[in-house]
Order: structure tokens, then C-alpha cells, then sequence
């Protein structure tokens, strides 16, 4: 789950751009880029790592101009090389630079396609650079030497007819301006919004999330819908355009579970609050099925679960505990490319507070449960910390299903829920209890009547993918190349890869 960023400012934004990406950090931390235009050159700086540690001041002081984008990236397809981290660039028509969350479900065929019928290269095994070239190739048929929005919409408008999956997208045209666009779909989140800078005019950025926006100091205008495109040019005006024929609103339910941060609005749904409702509801079920429970603290899985943990606390009426600490300096574990990795890093992560835990009954509650990875760990810390009885609750549904729209669940083997019943998973993550949201509940904690948002793509709970391109031949082929056992053989990271690079220094 990628993070992207754009701006089109009155001065420069290389600091802004940082500051935002910092705020996204949580949607990938592989490695991060920003690019920069600045009198018709690009200026580029991406690598692998955390967005503090890619950027330096010499990086900084070289991203030079009024204009940029930047991307956090958590890799769902491809490797995880330098030479694969975004944005990428191409050189016609005009000189592109595109950053993108999401996955592509048919980027094979148009890598074909790109090359046997748009005569087009594409140096990475890169979902992102694929679709890079496809708005390329899509923009070049539009022949024209100065390009308006309604080219470059009919470029969006080909985007959406050649590629399935999905997509949040934000781009930069050499010359020209910033485009930013959503799959027909809508499935990840993308926003902009404005500010006045102090020239007295209007400053606009786009993010993959609102958090951005405030925590930069920019207002928020609207969700990009499902489908639509917006283009500001170099004047500074904003053109928006639906591009899609077919659009069908139906965002990523993971976001609202766990991809997403709390403070972030996300299609006019409060993530916040739907993560409150969704620790009522779970309240609710544990009530419904055991109501003289003898549960004694409820204790959070920091940090996602602790907004639905603690309203579930409140509504069974027992006392809530900060019973595990994390180590502030460590990432998310989730999103870390390999099981070793994970495991280790959930257990340098979080340490257990002993008093909170000794002679009690403990209800431990996360946001879901993927791998099993990090509810294996806690709850044998809860055991060594004295618990008496160690009970379990998760926010979500069982995750049953891969992801193939930019979360890193490619194999349902690693899915803990896959094969087994629930008590099955109770054994298996060593719980006394175990109780999991229903998914209908979890959609009506979800939904608002503000929003005009009547479904979600739920495909990992139930299997159920909204782009309707999903047969178990694609299931096989992706578990195949992405599982964990195979990451490692197959995608190995390989740095000679060419790819526009301003700063080879490292
Ligand atoms: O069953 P698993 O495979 O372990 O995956 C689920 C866990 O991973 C995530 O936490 P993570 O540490 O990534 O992030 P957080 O600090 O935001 O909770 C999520 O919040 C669950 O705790
Ligand atoms: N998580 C994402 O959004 C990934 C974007 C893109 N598919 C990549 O692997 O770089
Ligand atoms: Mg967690």
C-alpha cells in the first residue's frame, strides 16, 4: 500500500514534499522518492529506505522547482530494487514522471502489448512502469505538440480502458502540469485540496490521504471519484473530468481496518469513527455470544487496534490497559517483505507491562489477523506476563483471500484463517477464546449515511474481487511468484537496473 503525493506550488516544494511524505510513511516503507521540476527538467531522488534516511540535505538542496511529486512504496509487484522504487520517468511524449498506488491485475498482458503494438521498452518487471507507459502511449496518440486538459483526459479515459486493477495515480507532464487519477473502482484512496500561498494564489496538492493534507497546511476540496482525472496546468488552474465510462464505487475495506491512519477521511468515511463503530459492533458480538464473559482488561495490539479496542472497552464495561508498549522506532511489522522479519520485529516491538497481565483474565484485541505472525507473539507474552486467561478479538473478519490490489497477501496458504476452522485458529495462535467480526457488521460499522459509499471491495475476507478479472489461474500465478519461500529466489533485488537517476552516490 503505496503513498503518493503531489503538489503544484508558488515557491518551492521540496520541504513540503518531504514533510507529506513523512506523513504517508505508514503506507510503505521500502523505499521513497520525490521528483521536482523546475524549467523543464526533472530533478530525482529515490532509494530504498525510510523517507528520512533516502533524503539528505544534498538531496534536498537539488530537488529544485515549484512542482513535484513524491511516493513511499510497499512493493506488490516486481522487486523490491532501487530501480523500482517511484517514481518512474519516461522520456516522450514531453517527459512523464508518475507515482502510483495500487496493482495492475492485467500488467502482463500490457507489457506485451506495450511493446509488440506501441513499440514501447519497459526496462523493470514494474506494474507502475507499465502503466506509466501505457498514459504515455495514450497521450502520444492525442499528437499534439501543446496539449490541452481535454487531451490529457482522453489519455486518463485510454488509462481506464486498457488497464484493470488498481489505481491511484499522480503524475507530472514536463512542461505541462500535474495529473492525478483513481480507478473506476475508486479501491485506494486519493484526495486534493488547496491553499492560498502568499502571492494570493491558490496552491494544489494531492494525497493519498487527507492526513496530508492538514498536517501541510492545505484544505481539502474532494476525494478524486472513482474514474475521475484532475489536471492542473502550468498556469495553475484546476480541470476536472470524469474519465471512465463505467465507474462502481467500491473502496478497499483494508484501508478502514488497518492501511489507513485514524485522523485520515477517506471517500467521506471517517476512519476514526468507523474504527470506533467497528469495536462497538465487535462489543456487541462478544456480548451476543457470551454474556456472563469473565473478561477482566481489555488490552490493545498497538498500534491500529487501539481506537476500536478502546470503545469495545467501553461498551462491555471493563477496564481498558495500555498492557503492551512499542519501541516508537519500529515500523509497521505487516508490511515488512519477509516472514523472519516480521516475527523478529514484532517481538523487538512490543513489550508487555507484567501487572497488567498477572492472575487476569485479558481480552486482546487487534484491528485483524493476517498471517497470524503478531497475535502468535502476544499472546505468548500475555502467558509469560502471568495471565490467567488469554482471550482474543479481532476487528475484522478471517483474512481469507490474497489481495491483488496493492496489499502484499499474494498466497492464501499464508492466510492463518485459510483451512482452518475457527477453533482451528484458536489452537493454532494459542488463545483460549477467539472471536472475529462478522463481515456484515464490519460494513455497516463502516458505512455513514454522509458517504456515497454503498460497498467496499471486500475480496479478502470474501474472496469476491471487484474488478471481475480475477479467475484462480491469476490466484495460482501470483502465489506462485510472490510467496514468501519464492520472493527471495525470484525477486531478487537487482541495483544494475537502468532507470533516470540524478544522484548514483547513494
Ligand atoms: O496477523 P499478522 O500477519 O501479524 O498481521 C496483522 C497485524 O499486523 C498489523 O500490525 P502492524 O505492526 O503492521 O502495524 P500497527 O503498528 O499499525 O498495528 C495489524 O495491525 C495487526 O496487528
Ligand atoms: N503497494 C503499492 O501501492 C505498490 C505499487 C506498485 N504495484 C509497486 O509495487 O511498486
Ligand atoms: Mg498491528
Amino acid at each position: 500500500m503505496c503513498g503518493v503525493v503531489g503538489i503544484v506550488g508558488q515557491s518551492p516544494v521540496n520541504q513540503l514534499l518531504y514533510d507529506a511524505l513523512t506523513v504517508l510513511q505508514h503506507r510503505g516503507q521500502d523505499a521513497a522518492g520525490i521528483v521536482t521540476e523546475d524549467k523543464g527538467k526533472f530533478f530525482l531522488r529515490k532509494s530504498n529506505g525510510l523517507v528520512r534516511d533516502v533524503f539528505h540535505s544534498r538531496h534536498m538542496q537539488s530537488l529544485v522547482g515549484d512542482i513535484g511529486i513524491g511516493h513511499v512504496r510497499y512493493p506488490t509487484a516486481g522487486n523490491s530494487s532501487t530501480a523500482e522504487s517511484q517514481p518512474f520517468y519516461v522520456n516522450s511524449p514531453y517527459g512523464i514522471v508518475l507515482a502510483h498506488n495500487g496493482n495492475l491485475t492485467n500488467s502482463i498482458e500490457l507489457h506485451q502489448a506495450l511493446f509488440q503494438s506501441d513499440l514501447r521498452h519497459i526496462n523493470t518487471t514494474s506494474d507502475s512502469e507499465v502503466l506509466l507507459n501505457v498514459f504515455a502511449h495514450e497521450l502520444q496518440l492525442q499528437a499534439k505538440l501543446k496539449p490541452e486538459p481535454k487531451d490529457i483526459f482522453l489519455a486518463v479515459a485510454g488509462v481506464h480502458r486498457r488497464c484493470r486493477g488498481a489505481y491511484g495515480v499522480v503524475a507530472l507532464i514536463s512542461g505541462l502540469g500535474m495529473v492525478a487519477f483513481r480507478d473506476p473502482n475508486g479501491i485506494r484512496p486519493l484526495v486534493y485540496g488547496k491553499r492560498i500561498a502568499d502571492n494570493g494564489a491558490i496552491e494544489y496538492m494531492v494525497a493519498s490521504e487527507s492526513v496530508a493534507l492538514d498536517v501541510i497546511g492545505f484544505e481539502l476540496i474532494a476525494d478524486v471519484a472513482p474514474g475521475e482525472a484532475i489536471f492542473i496546468d502550468a498556469a495553475g488552474e484546476l480541470h476536472v473530468q470524469q474519465c471512465a465510462e463505467v465507474v462502481n464505487k467500491t473502496p478497499c475495506m483494508f484501508e478502514f481496518v488497518y492501511f489507513a491512519r485514524p485522523d485520515s477521511i477517506i471517500d467521506g468515511i471517517s476512519v476514526y469513527k468507523a474504527r470506533l463503530r467497528m469495536g462497538d459492533a465487535l462489543a456487541e458480538r462478544i456480548l451476543a455470544l457470551r454474556p456472563d464473559h469473565d473478561i477482566e482488561v481489555v488490552i490493545p495490539i498497538p498500534d491500529t487496534s487501539r481506537t476500536s479496542a478502546l470503545q469495545l472497552a467501553n461498551r462491555l464495561g471493563v477496564n481498558f490497559r495500555e498492557g503492551f508498549m512499542k519501541n516508537r522506532y519500529i515500523g509497521r511489522t505487516f508490511i515488512m517483505p519477509g516472514q523472519t522479519e516480521r516475527r523478529k520485529s514484532v517481538r523487538q516491538k512490543l513489550n508487555a507491562i507484567g501487572l497488567e497481565f498477572k492472575g487476569k483474565n485479558v481480552l486482546l484485541v487487534d484491528d485483524s489477523i493476517v498471517r497470524g505472525t503478531t497475535c502468535y507473539e502476544i499472546i505468548e507474552m500475555a502467558r509469560d506476563a502471568g495471565a490467567k486467561n488469554v482471550y482474543f478479538a479481532s476487528a475484522a473478519p478471517e483474512v481469507l483471500y490474497p489481495n491483488v490490489y496493492g496489499i502484499d497477501m499474494p498466497a492464501a496458504k499464508e492466510l492463518i484463517a485459510h483451512g482452518r476452522t475457527t477453533d482451528e485458529i484458536r489452537q493454532a495462535i494459542g488463545a483460549d477464546w477467539l472471536v472475529y467480526q462478522k463481515l456484515e457488521d464490519l460494513k455497516t460499522a463502516t458505512q455513514t449515511k454522509k458517504s456515497d459509499v454503498h460497498d467496499f471491495d471486500c475480496s479478502v475476507f470474501d474472496g469476491a474481487y471487484v474488478t471481475g478479472d480475477i479467475d484462480q489461474a491469476y490466484l495460482d500465478a501470483l502465489e506462485t511468484l510472490r510467496k514468501d519461500d519464492n520472493k527471495s529466489k525470484v525477486l531478487v533485488s537487482d541495483s544494475s537496473m537502468v532507470d533516470l537517476h540524478n544522484d548514483d552516490e547513494g
